[in-house]
């Protein structure tokens, strides 16, 4: 299959940890400070002592009661500290009980608020942005890779300080109860280190490679369901299959390497757990031996000892781990860095209602570096006037529209508003004052009549409904199942082109802009549709001024002024008759278009 698939933002990561970015991403954990606290003292309280004290009491069973050379009198005390052992269970599983329930609390909270953040920011990103990235990366970036953060900054920092005052406390209870034969056991702790870190190191770049494949599963998936109809159309599901088999093959693949890697872990502790054991044991016969240790002793230290190996592989887990999520969070504080090219001054005032007169002067404007889309263009638009813009695919119709929105800047010149430079304004106040009609009118998921209300949300029922039936789109609402309250989807498939191009004018008429941009829609439709919509844009157009990229000859002939645009320049503006007249470039563009049309 020909067609090839990139999503190049995803690499593997082997940087050196970033402590900056660490810091960073742990500030989001501030405003629950108190809460990891909490959790952190339950379980330090409750759930760490308690560990360490069962032990204590193990052992002191042992050497108190159980040595025969102490006698056997001593039953009572047995079951005190029996009675000890089972209280120190309780409350440890009531620790971990509410360590679980409070971390994960925490854990979605954090979760909660970074993912708004990050979609806060992207929301306030430059076209310019979305131009560069297919929506799948922006979409797995919102969605895994904060997923990804989940774990270490729920349960990760909570069991690592947990770990780290376990281990801590361990140390310094088998220092106390043995010197020699603690300093012993640890001499295993390096072997153990040396091991684990290069298992570590393969097991981390194997889950990234895990994460890396989900993440091209989650953005091919978006673009194979965006680009459904394509597919069918094409007859090509058999080839989307078969790439789609691929990548998730090659996915489960990745996952068996790192678990396969990851199960590893498992027999070199018990290894190292047991040669501390051998040790241990060698050792501390040797020592009882010499009148140097108990029996009591030594059981605790077996039980200290293998409650030594459990924190320790938790924390080089934990270390991976932060590896790991630290590449995510690197991905995403990238978007959060990324600053919109398009950024209101911070003295930007708002714009005031406005009259509707527009001025490009000089205006030069390139998508990419030496590829011009607009070359020094001049045009001065009277208020209320309808502006037809005109010319061949690319010559820069849309670019014009826009640089008006100011979705993107100029490089040279200005636009104005009513003799203010778009620059100097608030974005807010300039966009809600222009409306646009776009060619592929979205529809958003949800009713018609929300559709209609997303012109101006605080709109009446009776408004929308006005505005609806001024552009005759009430019609073919109300013979809908269920009227203005019918669901429509995302794509809004469930209506025809036609109907979808009342519904925006509805959408705009509603939100009445003092500037409006319409981009017609290049499919041809029913007469009495097409008859319908030129009566709908009458009403639309009515008192605004309005900037259309026109198609239809119809809408052309009534314009104001036709603006023909080549290669980023105007060639010729007039009205039609002037321009038919003139028998330029225009000229040659109706008369080829009524040779199309009679052909
Ligand atoms: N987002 C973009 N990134 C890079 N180049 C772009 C982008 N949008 C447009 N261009 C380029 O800028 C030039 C002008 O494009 P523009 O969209 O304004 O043309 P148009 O006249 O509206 O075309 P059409 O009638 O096909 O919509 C073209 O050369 C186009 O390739």
């Amino acid at each position: 299959m020909s067609r090839q698939f990139q999503y190049q933002d995803d690499v593997l990561i082997e940087k050196s940890f970033n402590w900056k970015q660490m810091a960073r991403l742990f500030n989001y954990l501030k405003p629950y400070r108190s809460a990891v606290v909490k959790v952190v003292l339950v379980m330090m309280i409750f759930g760490m002592l308690t560990r360490l004290a069962i032990p204590l009491l193990i052992g002191t069973a042992i050497d108190q009661v159980i040595d025969p050379s102490r006698g056997s009198g001593h039953v009572g005390f047995l079951i005190g500290l029996v009675g000890g052992m089972l209280l120190m269970y309780l409350l440890r599983w009531w620790a971990q009980h509410y360590t679980i329930t409070h971390t994960n609390d925490i854990g979605q909270k954090v979760i909660f608020d970074l993912r708004s953040a990050l979609f806060k920011h992207v929301q306030s990103l430059s076209f310019r942005f979305f131009d560069k990235r297919p929506a799948g990366s922006v979409l797995v970036r919102i969605t895994n890779d904060v997923n990804a953060l989940q774990d270490l900054l729920s349960n990760g920092v909570v069991n690592s300080v947990i770990d780290i005052t376990q281990l801590i406390g361990i140390i310094v209870i088998l220092l106390v109860l043995q010197p020699k034969l603690a300093i012993a056991v640890m001499i295993t702790v390096p072997l153990l280190f040396i091991v684990s870190s290069s298992l570590r190191k393969r097991t981390r770049m194997a889950w990234q490679t895990v994460r890396i494949k989900q993440s091209r599963i989650n953005s091919h998936l978006n673009e194979a369901i965006q680009g459904m109809r394509v597919t069918q159309a094409f007859a090509q599901e058999k080839e989307n299959m078969t790439f789609f088999e691929n990548m998730n093959r090659s996915s489960i693949r990745s996952w068996n390497l790192a678990s396969s890697l990851n199960q590893l872990f498992g027999p070199v502790i018990e290894v190292t757990s047991a040669i501390g054991t051998l040790i241990l044991l060698l050792y501390g016969t040797h020592l009882i031996q010499a009148e140097e240790l108990t029996v009591g002793v030594l059981v605790m230290f077996i039980t200290y000892v293998s409650n030594f190996w459990e924190p320790i592989n938790r924390l080089g887990q934990m270390y991976s781990m932060l590896l790991i999520s630290m590449s995510s969070a690197e991905r995403i504080f990238e978007y959060m860095d990324e600053k919109p090219i398009v950024a209101e001054k911070p003295d930007a005032k708002p714009l005031p209602h406005v009259q509707g007169h527009v001025r490009f002067d000089n205006v030069v404007f390139g998508y990419e570096p030496g590829r011009p889309a607009l070359k020094g263009l001049n045009l001065d638009i009277q208020p209320g006037m309808t502006v037809a813009l005109v010319g061949h695919t690319g010559s820069g119709k849309s670019t014009i529209v826009n640089l008006l929105c100011r979705f993107y800047d100029t490089i040279e010149g200005r636009v104005m508003i009513d003799g203010t430079d778009v620059r100097d304004v608030t974005l807010g106040s300039l966009r809600e004052q222009i409306g646009i009609v776009m060619q592929d009118t979205f529809v958003f998921s949800g009713t018609i009549r929300e559709n209609i209300r997303y012109g101006r949300p605080t709109a009446t029922d009776a408004e929308v409904e006005a505005a609806a039936r001024s552009v005759r789109a009430h019609d073919f609402i109300v013979n809908l199942p269920n009227g203005y309250d019918t669901e429509v989807q995302e794509r809004g498939s469930a209506l025809s082109m036609g109907q979808r191009q009342l519904l925006s004018f509805a959408r705009a008429l509603l939100a009445d802009p003092r500037i409006l941009i319409l981009d017609e829609a290049t499919a041809s439709i029913d007469t009495e549709t097409e008859l319908r919509i030129q009566e709908a844009l009458g009403t639309l157009l009515d008192g605004r001024t309005s900037f259309i990229v026109a198609h239809r000859l119809s809408t052309i002939r009534h314009a104001d002024l036709i603006v023909v645009l080549d290669h980023g320049v105007i060639v010729e503006q007039g009205n039609h008759d002037q321009l038919m007249r003139s028998g330029g470039h225009y000229r040659g563009l109706i008369e080829a278009q009524y040779r199309f049309l009679s052909a």
